[in-house]
């Protein structure tokens, strides 16, 4: 089968949260399994070009409408440890992919609608019919529209459409004019059957339109399937994603295990695996050393998370006071988007300065966080929602144990030491339910005193973790039913 992966970020060349893993493990699980695929991607001045080998302009003088006019684009190509991508060179006066960074401009609706019709302009041009468009999130939610609305007119007609909802946080609710920008007519689109934001009904919710055009939409677990459907995480698309039911599932993430293995893994000291448990201390130890925390008998409990208010930020902040007080060590490696949370851990960090048993990195760095996973004991992972979650599923590979919130694919990939219904192998770490420094505070208790206490039963939720299987095995499976699904 022929699939086109099209998404806004893809590891390790683009990436700024779970969409990258997501996009660069699927892709490598269809190929392995022989597939034809290719990756689409702006060709941002962000991208880190030494992880793309034999970068080469491969189509030149694509012009893509904008409005009434046309803007001149070239297609290159490279391999990114051995996955097909295709980068969208846009010579816009707008300069819409040389920003530095892959979002949170001002005019970010307008820079991904150029992003989607250029794809589809390539795509035409230069003869391609991918059986499957595999689209994510709302940067792309003009592919189907724009596939169905005008070109399969223009002869694409046999390509079927997979749309992906990694986060209903962000929609793309954005003004009109976007429509006539791609080449679309707002009074046809701006309807309730179409594109109209169902709360703003000035606005076109590019998700919306993303969800109605698809012939399958899924999202990335189960439960937050059922919570986008039937509670208030739909935000605003709860009605719409019941009315199509029929075309709608949830498939839970995996993680690439060639990228997230501890046996494998070049950046950490010593490898270690479940049965090598105690050479995790090289990494605990060498973790010590470069954020500069004492190396005496404690747990180190970490955050790896954008510090987003998804992600449970005051509750992340009342951790760290928490764990120093339960005489445990404390490590968070996370960025936050918003100026206002930057600057409340900016405070902390200063606080912390001179505190041998407390490290915050505040920014975004892919290495420090394999070692982070391999010298950890606990992770903390307190989100308000969770569409599926994958640090606690790296961390678990590394022998981490997890102090989660029942939502999500947090709830399940997560199952309680003490109050879970699975057998005693499958448990595997601490959740909790109520958004309350309490109940945090409940759950981290149980975990920090075990690790105190009962040793040999803490190495033992540990190894459970490492053991669980979370590869793209079983979902690429059902990613590949899906596409079968709609070819026929
Ligand atoms: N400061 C930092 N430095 C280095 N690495 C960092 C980092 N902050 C985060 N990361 C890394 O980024 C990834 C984040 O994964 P999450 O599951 O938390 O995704 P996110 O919420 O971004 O994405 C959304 O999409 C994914 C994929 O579908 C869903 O799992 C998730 O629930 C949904 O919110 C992990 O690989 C983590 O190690």
């Amino acid at each position: 089968m022929y699939i086109a992966m099209v998404s806004a970020e893809c590891a390790p060349i683009a990436k700024a949260g779970g969409l990258g893993d997501f996009v660069q493990g699927l892709a490598r699980e269809l190929s392995i399994r022989g597939n034809q695929v290719e990756i689409f991607l702006p060709k941002y001045d962000s991208l880190r070009f030494d992880r793309i080998w034999g970068l080469t302009k491969v189509y030149e003088g694509l012009w893509v409408p904008y409005y009434d006019q046309w803007v001149h684009c070239d297609v290159e190509y490279g391999e990114v440890d051995g996955l097909k991508c295709y980068f969208i060179d846009e010579h816009a006066r707008e300069n819409f992919f040389r920003r530095g960074k892959i979002y949170g401009e001002p005019d970010d609706a307008n820079r991904f609608a150029f992003y989607c019709r250029a794809v589809l302009e390539f795509m035409l041009k230069s003869g391609r019919h991918p059986d499957v468009i595999h689209c994510n999130d709302w940067q792309t939610g003009l592919i189907p529209v724009l596939l169905y609305e005008i070109y399969q007119g223009l002869g694409m007609k046999h390509t079927r459409v997979c749309y992906t909802l990694h986060n209903m946080g962000h929609q793309g609710v954005t003004g009109d004019s976007i429509l006539r920008q791609v080449g679309l007519k707002p009074e046809r689109m701006m309807v309730m059957e179409r594109m109209l934001d169902p709360v703003n009904h000035r606005a076109v919710n590019l998700m919306k339109g993303g969800i109605v055009f698809s012939n399958f939409v899924t999202t990335v677990s189960p439960r937050y399937a059922w919570e986008i459907q039937h509670t208030d995480q739909g935000m605003g698309l709860q009605g719409l994603l019941q009315y199509y039911d029929r075309k709608f599932g949830g498939v839970l993430n995996g993680i690439d295990y060639s990228v997230w293995n501890p046996e494998l893994d070049p950046h950490l000291p010593q490898p270690y695996g479940p049965d090598t448990l105690p050479q995790k201390a090289a990494s605990k130890k060498a973790l010590r050393q470069r954020l500069g925390l004492a190396d005496v008998f404690k747990p180190i409990i970490t955050v790896v998370s954008r510090l987003d208010r998804q992600k449970g930020v005051d509750l992340i902040r009342r951790a760290i006071y928490f764990s120093l007080e339960s005489g445990c060590q404390f490590v968070l490696l996370g960025s936050a988007p918003e100026p206002a949370v930057n600057e409340r851990f900016w405070g902390i960090k200063r606080e912390m300065d001179s505190n041998p048993d407390c490290h915050l990195e505040l920014t975004y760095d892919e290495e420090l966080s394999h070692l982070i996973y391999g010298g950890s004991d606990m992770i903390l992972i307190p989100s308000v929602y969770e569409p599926c979650g994958l640090t606690q599923m790296i961390a678990m590979k590394y022998g981490v144990v997890p102090i989660v919130r029942r939502v999500g694919g947090l709830a399940d990939t997560v199952f309680d030491a003490n109050y879970s219904d699975r057998p005693f192998e499958e448990r595997n770490g601490y959740l909790f339910d109520e958004l309350t420094e309490s109940a945090l505070e409940a759950a981290m208790g149980r975990a920090i005193g075990l690790w105190f206490r009962f040793p040999e039963y803490f190495r033992q939720l540990r190894v459970n973790g490492m053991r669980a299987d979370n590869s793209w095995n079983r979902p690429g499976q059902s990613y590949l039913d899906i596409y079968h699904h709609l070819r026929n």
